[in-house]
C-alpha cells in the first residue's frame, strides 16, 4: 500500500504528513507503524534519554498481558511513523495485527480515501498540544485509543474480536509470515463483534532480507539490525516521493545528523545528536556515551547499543526536515526530564508517556 502514499511537508505546525497518491478503499491496509519492539522498561529508559521530539515516536500498547512499545524514533524509511494525528475525523485506525505471534501496529482505512488526502488517525489521549494550541506545537508521545489485537490465522493470541477480513497476506522469502506464499493470514471473516472495526481488504507482503528501503540508510540507534523479535516478518512497505521530500533518493540522510536542508524551520529543535560508533557511525565528534547500557534490559536478545551522543546545532531534528525517510535517529541526554511513573493498563490498552507531565496517560 505504501507505494500509493507519499510524504509531504505540511509546514510549521504539523511537520511532515503522509498522503495518498492514489485512492484507498475503506478497509484497506494502509501502513504499518514500524520500529523496534521493546518492552516497557526499555521504553521508559529510552524516553528518559531521548530528546522530546523523539519520544513522540514511542508507541505504547498492550499485548499478551504486557505493555510493549514500538519505538519508531529511528527513521527506517517507513511512513507509518510519520502519519499525523486527527481526532475529529481520522480516516484510518490503528490495529494490532498479530502475525505469527508478533504484534504489528497497522493502519487501516476507516473510509474511502481520495488521492491527495492526508492519511491520519486518532492518536487518542487528551493532551496533544496541537489540539488546543494554534501556534507552538511540540512533540508528543503517540497515543492510540482502542487498539485491538487482530489475530492472524495460526496464531494463538486470544483476542476474540477479530476484524472482518477479506484479504490474504502474502509472504515470500526468509521472513515469510506463514511459511508459504499466499496463505490466508487474516483469516476470520465471520464473527466480528466490532462493527466499527475496519475491514481488512489488503494484502501485506513480506519478503526476505529487508528488501525495503535500500537507499543506504544508516541507523543511528544501533539496533536497526536489532529487532528483538527475530520472528517478525518484514513488511515491504514502499514509499513514493514527491518534490523536496523525496524519500528514496538513494542517499538517505541520518535523521538527527543533518543540520542542512531542513525545510521546516519551525520544527522543534534538537540540540543533541546521536551518533553510532562502529560500522554505523554517523558522526564522530566528541561525544558522551548515551545509549551504552545494555544491562538491565529485560530483553537479552537485544543487540547492544553503542551509540554516542554529540551535541550539535539547532536543526538536528528528525531526518533533517523531510528530506529523507531513510535516515535514522535519536537521542537525548536531558537528565532533567521528569521521570515517568508507570501504570499498567489493561489488556490492549494503549498509553503513552506524556511530554511535559509526570503522568502516563492511558486510553
Ligand atoms: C509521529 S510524529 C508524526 C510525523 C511528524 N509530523 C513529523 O514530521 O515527524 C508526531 C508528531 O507530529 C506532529 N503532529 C502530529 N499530528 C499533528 C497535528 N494534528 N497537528 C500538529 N502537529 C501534529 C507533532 O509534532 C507530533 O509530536
Amino acid at each position: 500500500m505504501t507505494e500509493e502514499l507519499f510524504l509531504r511537508s505540511k509546514g510549521e505546525t504539523h511537520g511532515r504528513g503522509v498522503f495518498a497518491k492514489g485512492s484507498i478503499s475503506q478497509g484497506d491496509f494502509v501502513l504499518e507503524y514500524r520500529g523496534d519492539r521493546i518492552p516497557v522498561v526499555e521504553a521508559q529508559r529510552r524516553r528518559l534519554i531521548y530528546h522530546e521530539s523523539c519520544t513522540a515516536f514511542l508507541f505504547m500498547f498492550r499485548w499478551r498481558g504486557k505493555t510493549w512499545c514500538i519505538d519508531a524514533a529511528r527513521d527506517d524509511g517507513s511512513l507509518g511513523r510519520l502519519v499525523n494525528d486527527e481526532h475529529r475525523r481520522p480516516n484510518c485506525k490503528m490495529q494490532n495485527i498479530d502475525v505469527t505471534g508478533s504484534p504489528h501496529l497497522c493502519l487501516f482505512a476507516l473510509m474511502d480515501i481520495k488521492q491527495g488526502e492526508e492519511i491520519s488517525y486518532d492518536y487518542g489521549g487528551e493532551d496533544c498540544p496541537w489540539r488546543t494550541e494554534t501556534t507552538t506545537v511540540g512533540p508528543n508521545a503517540l497515543l492510540v485509543e482502542d487498539l485491538h489485537t487482530v489475530v492472524l490465522a495460526n496464531t494463538e493470541v486470544g483476542d476474540a474480536t477479530h476484524p472482518n477480513i477479506a484479504q490474504q497476506m502474502t509472504t515470500v522469502g526468509d521472513d515469510a509470515l506463514l511459511d508459504g506464499g499466499s496463505k490466508p493470514v487474516l483469516s476470520n471473516t465471520e464473527g466480528d463483534d466490532d462493527a466499527t472495526r475496519p475491514k481488512i481488504t489488503q494484502q501485506m507482503t513480506t519478503v526476505g532480507d529487508d528488501a525495503l528501503l535500500d537507499g543506504g540508510s544508516k541507523p543511528v540507534l544501533s539496533n536497526t539490525e536489532g529487532d528483538d523479535d527475530a520472528t517478525r516478518p518484514k513488511i515491504t512497505q514502499q514509499m513514493s516521493t514527491v518534490g523536496d521530500d523525496a524519500l528514496l533518493d538513494g542517499g538517505s540522510k541520518p535523521v538527527l545528523s543533518n543540520t542542512e536542508g531542513d525545510d521546516d524551520a519551525t520544527r522543534p529543535k534538537i540540540t543533541h545528536q546521536m551518533t553510532t560508533v562502529g560500522d554505523d557511525a554517523l558522526l564522530d565528534g566528541g561525544s558522551k556515551s548515551v545509549l551504552s547500557n545494555t544491562e538491565g534490559d529485560d530483553d537479552a536478545t537485544r543487540p547492544k547499543i553503542t551509540q554516542q551522543m554529540t551535541t550539535v546545532g539547532d536543526d538536528a531534528l528528525l531526518d533533517g526536515g523531510s528530506k529523507s525517510v531513510l535516515s535514522n535517529t535519536e537521542g537525548d541526554d536531558d537528565a532533567t526530564r521528569p521521570k515517568i511513573t508507570q501504570q499498567i493498563p489493561n489488556e490492549n490498552e494503549i498509553f503513552v508517556f506524556t511530554q511535559s507531565t509526570q503522568d502516563q496517560k492511558r486510553t
